[in-house]
């Protein structure tokens, strides 16, 4: 059972903050949830929102100001953290790409981090559990994420067909496999053989598909995010995979902005519309 440890309201939303010891990660993890039907016993849908590097459970419900999208259009988002934090392993707080906030949504095979670096089985079955067991939900989901999350978000949408309504990111991590980010990451935890990368890189997910798996995919990002100028994100790779197997994925650049926060909350009821419209069906 996950323990409630701070509740706030927010435009009418609850916005509170959990605890809860994971069997999954070997140590206590927090989440937080804006619930836009507080104060109703309407069962909701979830939309689960996966932040970048750095960042805890707190990044987005501090900076995104989502309170009142996810209140008018009656959706519960949910905001894991982005590592195992209750556990320390030697190295890794040394640098802010690899190690504690940056767990790249994977299972790690390297010894030394395989035992808690399993952000994709916490995400995928014991986070879900335990949202269930918290919030009154009606079994609906739906993805999201921002840099490493968006990577995370569409990684874990197109692996777990039917279990997600709808994907949407911002400015994610597109092609990981090409770009200096993953290549740390995936060296670190999953070893040098890059076959095995493959699992958690989205373009080579999309590449393999059969059919179109969503009917949209909506992916934001800024013209002046510097990481997108640096090689990290790569969403022309994606886009050209999308285009490939026929999958649809409304990429829109949009001028001016960054990969900040600032940039997250100018569109995220965009997003947030983007699923709802997805999950009411
Ligand atoms: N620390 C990095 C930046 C890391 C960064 O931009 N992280 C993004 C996700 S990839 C973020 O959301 N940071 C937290 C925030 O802005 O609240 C740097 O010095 O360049």
């Amino acid at each position: 059972m996950a323990r409630l440890l701070e509740s706030k309201k927010a435009f009418n939303a609850e916005v509170n903050q959990y605890e809860h010891n994971s069997p999954t990660l070997g140590c206590v993890m927090k989440f937080s949830v804006i619930n836009g039907g507080s104060g109703s016993d309407e069962k909701l849908p979830v939309i689960y929102w996966l932040s970048g590097l750095t960042c805890s459970d707190r990044n987005f419900i501090e900076k995104a100001g989502a309170f009142r999208a996810a209140v008018e259009n009656r959706v519960i988002i949910v905001c894991p953290d982005t590592s195992p934090r209750g556990v320390d392993i030697e190295g890794d707080s040394e640098s802010w790409d690899f190690g504690k906030g940056a767990g790249f949504y994977l299972n790690a095979t390297q010894p030394k981090w395989a035992a808690n670096y399993k952000m994709y089985d916490y995400v995928t079955n014991e986070l879900m559990e335990i949202i269930e067991q918290t919030v009154k939900t009606n079994g609906k989901k739906a993805i999201m994420g921002h840099s490493m999350g968006g990577h995370g978000a569409l990684t874990i949408a197109l692996r777990n067909p039917g279990v997600y309504t709808s994907v949407s990111a911002f400015a994610p991590i597109c092609n990981p496999m090409q770009c200096p980010w993953g290549n740390k990451a995936f060296t670190g935890y999953l070893g040098d053989d890059q076959e095995q990368w493959k699992a958690y890189d989205a373009t080579e997910q999309m590449k393999g598909m059969k059919a179109a798996p969503f009917d949209d995919i909506l992916i934001d990002v800024g013209d002046k995010d510097n990481f997108l100028t640096a090689g990290q994100l790569l969403p022309e790779n994606f886009k050209a995979a999308c285009d490939q197997v026929g999958q649809k994925c409304s990429l829109r650049m949009q001028p001016g902005y960054d990969h900040s926060y600032f940039f997250i909350a100018t569109f995220i009821e965009d997003h947030i519309k983007f699923h709802k419209q997805r999950l009411a069906n």
